[in-house]
């Protein structure tokens, strides 16, 4: 299980793989100026040691680019520092709150975690033992921002991605867009992020994939009819619920409906 264990590789970006495009620097980890805008964070928090500086404005680069690179910096850094127990402990604590936003027996589209994340595999396993159809993405097409779906139980055998430090089951692949149509009565989305604010916007590690899947602009977006039936979950660390206006917000990203951290639920539009 080792391999599948996201503490077992300390220290992200150390392995030797191919990058996925990262044009605006997202994965370097230069100094970093998130404002000091976080609320509720918990002393050793992500952002406490933020340098006092204005809120993030969007500047001259377009999305804010530079800005969002220096948030990924410093939320990676953050969870670098997490302990292995650290990260185990708070996802029992994340497997109790999950079970209050996921309906029992519902379909689930999850993640493996990566080195850092919120780990939700102790949820995911106790919601599969109860029914409930679990997948977990694929990159498909890192170019193409594509992601597919495969079903995941404990047992699943895992392969690592080529393109991330991201374990994936072998399978079937259902497009998202199939996985939705499978289940048009309820689908909960587990959407990982570095940072959500608390009006549901989120920043992910770059790679635009759940604003392509599921963002405004794409098919299963807000307002679609296919997207209606999807409860889009942002899981992150309690530290990391921040307020509007600490990481620049582009058109296509997408809003989630709740956040989950190990300290509880956040329930922001209705489920
Ligand atoms: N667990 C998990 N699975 C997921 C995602 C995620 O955020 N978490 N994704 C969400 O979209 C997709 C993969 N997206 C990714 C997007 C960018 C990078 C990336 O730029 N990685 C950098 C290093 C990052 C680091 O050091 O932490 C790189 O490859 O250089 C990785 C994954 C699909 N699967
Ligand atoms: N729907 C889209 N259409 C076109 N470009 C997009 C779309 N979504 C994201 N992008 C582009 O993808 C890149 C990464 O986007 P962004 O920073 O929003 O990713 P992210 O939300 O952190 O990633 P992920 O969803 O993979 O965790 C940016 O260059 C962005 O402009």
């Amino acid at each position: 299980m080792a391999d599948n264990d996201p503490q077992s590789t300390p220290g992200l970006g150390a392995e030797p793989r191919p990058a996925l495009s990262d044009p605006a620097g997202e994965g370097s980890d230069r100094a970093a100026g998130l404002p000091d805008s976080a609320h509720g964070s918990p002393p050793g928090s992500a952002l406490d040691s933020a340098p006092g500086s204005a809120r993030v404005t969007d500047g001259a680069e377009p999305g804010g680019a530079a800005a969002k690179a220096a948030a990924r910096a410093r939320l990676r850094a953050a969870r670098r520092r997490l302990t292995p127990a650290e990260i185990a402990s708070r996802g029992q604590a994340l497997a109790r709150v999950l079970a209050t936003l996921v309906p029992p027996g519902a379909a689930v589209a999850g993640y493996l975690p990566m080195p850092g994340e919120p780990d939700v595999r102790a949820f995911l396993s106790d919601h599969a033992a109860g029914g409930g159809a679990v997948y977990v993405p694929v990159i498909a097409s890192p170019d193409r921002r594509v992601l597919e779906w495969v079903r995941w139980t404990p047992e699943a055998v895992l392969q690592r991605s080529a393109f991330a430090r991201i374990d994936e089951p072998q399978g079937d692949r259902l497009s998202t867009q199939a996985l939705q149509e499978l289940h048009t009565q309820g689908l909960s989305i587990l959407v990982p992020g570095l940072a959500v604010d608390d009006h549901g916007a989120r920043m992910g590690q770059g790679g635009g994939f759940y604003d392509t899947s599921f963002g405004a602009g794409s098919d299963l977006g807000a307002g679609s009819d296919l997207g209606a039936a999807l409860r889009l979950i942002a899981v992150v660390h309690a530290a990391e619920v921040l307020s509007p206006g600490s990481f620049p917000v582009e058109p296509h990203d997408l809003r989630v409906h709740a956040i989950a951290t190990e300290r509880g639920a956040t329930r922001l539009r209705a489920l």
